[in-house]
């Protein structure tokens, strides 16, 4: 399979309402989620309402502690809400599933495996009908996908950040779910690693034709606004719902270096920036 750069089709800014009318690939409807404290129930999010169509990347924004994981959890059903349902591709969510492929900062890679054997044991417990050919043809084009084959020995221990974040990239992808959850997947990396994950990963994307739902927790508004259709503002908590939804209708494929010029970019930056610091503000007299 050959790597198309990211500018495989042409879009425009209608592009945004074609991806609006796709089926709902994520239903979330009026979820609460309250935790048993020692100091007694603490409810974290509440009465949330968010549909997310096939295909479109969203990414989850607010301030530490606000609720975006608790949010996630609840979508890839390691979480179990409160009250309210969510459902993914039509289906009650009741528990983690293949169809919902999850990111996490700390990468969860097994440590004493290989990169290759950390791939190859997730495609193994999800296609359990495939011959192992088979399996092992997914691991070797998803590790060429994210140009770490040359590494497919070394163990975790042995990879830099932006390495065992592609790697746990490569193996979300392998199991090729419908839906893709990441949590702050490049908080811990340097600027420019970060910048060119973004660009694998709209790469993936495109590569499976835009198939993909991509929901994104990030506290990075410049990656928000560039990776997404649509970035939701959380309000604080306690009880935090969503204040705002932000669509970005700006054409793909984006350029990093460009966009920021685009006056449609600034103004969603402004609005985010709006949204998120609108009580802080510093006297310098
Ligand atoms: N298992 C739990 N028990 C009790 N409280 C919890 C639990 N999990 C989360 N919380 C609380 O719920 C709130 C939301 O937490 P959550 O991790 O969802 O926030 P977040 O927006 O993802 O934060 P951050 O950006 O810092 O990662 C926080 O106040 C947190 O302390």
């Amino acid at each position: 399979m050959t790597l198309n750069p990211i500018s495989a089709p042409i879009d425009s800014a209608s592009e945004f309402h074609k991806i609006q009318s796709r089926p709902a690939s994520i239903e979330v409807k009026n979820i609460s989620v309250a935790f048993k404290t020692p100091k007694g129930t603490f409810t974290a999010i509440q009465d949330i309402d968010l549909t997310i169509q096939k295909g479109e990347i969203v990414a989850l924004i607010g301030h530490s502690g606000c609720g975006k994981s608790t949010l996630m959890g609840t979508i890839s059903g390691m979480t179990q809400p409160t009250s309210g349902t969510v459902k993914a591709n039509g289906n009650l969510v009741k528990g983690p599933g293949p169809d919902r492929g999850i990111v996490f900062q700390n990468y969860s890679l097994l440590p004493w495996l290989s990169v290759y054997q950390n791939i190859y044991e997730a495609v193994d417990s999800v296609f359990k009908g495939k011959s192992s050919a088979e399996k092992r043809e997914i691991t070797e084009e998803n590790l060429k996908m994210v140009n770490l084959w040359p590494h497919k020995d070394k163990l975790p221990g042995q990879l830099s950040g932006g390495m065992k974040q592609r790697v746990a990239i490569a193996r979300a992808f392998a199991i090729n779910p419908s839906i893709l959850l990441l949590d702050e997947p490049f908080g811990a990396l340097d600027a420019l690693t970060k910048g060119s994950m973004h660009i694998e990963l709209l790469k993936l994307w495109n590569l499976d034709n835009r198939n993909k739902t991509i929901v994104m927790v990030t506290h990075d508004i410049e990656e928000a606004i560039f990776l997404s259709d649509r970035v939701v503002v959380m309000n604080n908590g306690p009880a935090a719902t969503i204040k705002e939804i932000v669509d970005v209708r700006l054409p793909r494929p984006r350029n990093k270096k460009d966009i920021v010029h685009d006056p449609a970019y600034m103004e969603i930056h402004d609005r985010l920036m709006g949204l998120l610091f609108d009580k802080f503000s510093i006297e310098d007299d």
